[in-house]
């Protein structure tokens, strides 16, 4: 199997210039397995500070940016910028984004297309919502979700998909390995039939919601679990247990 295993941590809006410092420090002494992606998504303000302290292998997203180059757009961040800084990712529609602040598909998918063509690296976050969940709805939920990225985007090379379902998110609720794999699945052969064989094989399709060190293990045993996006627990020690859940 070729896809690399990729374990990101969003920071979401945590963290200080000392706290994260110390958080970094922790990250850059740590022995992190080699086969494995990290990245790490620092609040805005702090990209540059974690760019410049972290090792290089390991990798920098934003938390979010908006689709254009530069202008009158108050509050946001260009993916010009993002690079202007030496930060080669972006994650994009991630649940929160798309309840507080509204952002729908068609948004978050013109936000895609363009960090992308930007020259930028994308996780691109997706899944259900509790109620859509219980009503039987996951894969409708997801293929509208995906089906929106896939009108706009056709080169899925620098795309990673985190399946997030949001019921799991910061509840502790973790998804059982078999509900992961069973969206998962869903995921890869959504891509196969409605983007190529190919984008369907090599993509990476992380899980993200309340992963600890505990049931990162079980996770990542799963076919189609390619890795994870981590929130709380990437504040803590225990993202590097996380990190080299496969060994
Ligand atoms: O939203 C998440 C990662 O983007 C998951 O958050 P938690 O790991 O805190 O549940």
């Amino acid at each position: 199997m070729g896809r690399r295993f990729f374990v990101g941590g969003n920071f979401k809006m945590n963290g200080t210039q000392t706290f994260l410092k110390n958080l970094i420090d922790n990250l850059n002494a740590g022995q992190l397995d080699d086969n494995v992606e990290v990245v790490i998504a620092p609040p805005a303000l702090y990209l540059d500070q974690c760019r410049k302290q972290v090792r290089k292998e390991i990798g920098v997203a934003a938390q979010n940016a908006f689709n254009a180059t530069s202008g009158a757009y108050t509050g946001e961040i260009s993916p010009e910028q993002l690079k202007d800084l030496s930060i080669e990712w972006v994650i994009l529609g991630h649940s929160e984004r798309r309840e507080i602040f509204k952002e729908s598909d068609d948004f978050v998918a013109s936000k895609v297309a363009f960090a992308l063509k930007s020259g930028l690296k994308v996780i691109a976050c997706i899944g259900e919502k509790l109620d859509e969940r219980e009503a039987g709805r996951t894969f409708e939920v997801v293929t509208r979700q995906l089906q929106s990225i896939a009108k706009v985007v056709n080169d899925w090379t620098n795309v990673v998909i985190a399946y997030e379902p949001v019921w799991a998110i910061g509840t502790g609720k973790v998804a059982t390995p078999l509900q992961a794999q069973e969206v998962h699945e869903f995921i890869r052969k959504w891509l196969k039939e409605n983007t190529s064989e190919a984008t369907a094989e090599n993509i990476r399709i992380i899980y993200g919601g309340s992963v600890n060190a505990s049931n990162a293990a079980e996770l990542a045993k799963q076919a189609d679990v390619d890795g994870f996006l981590v929130g709380g627990a990437s504040l803590k020690p225990e993202f590097v247990t996380i990190v080299n859940a496969r060994i």
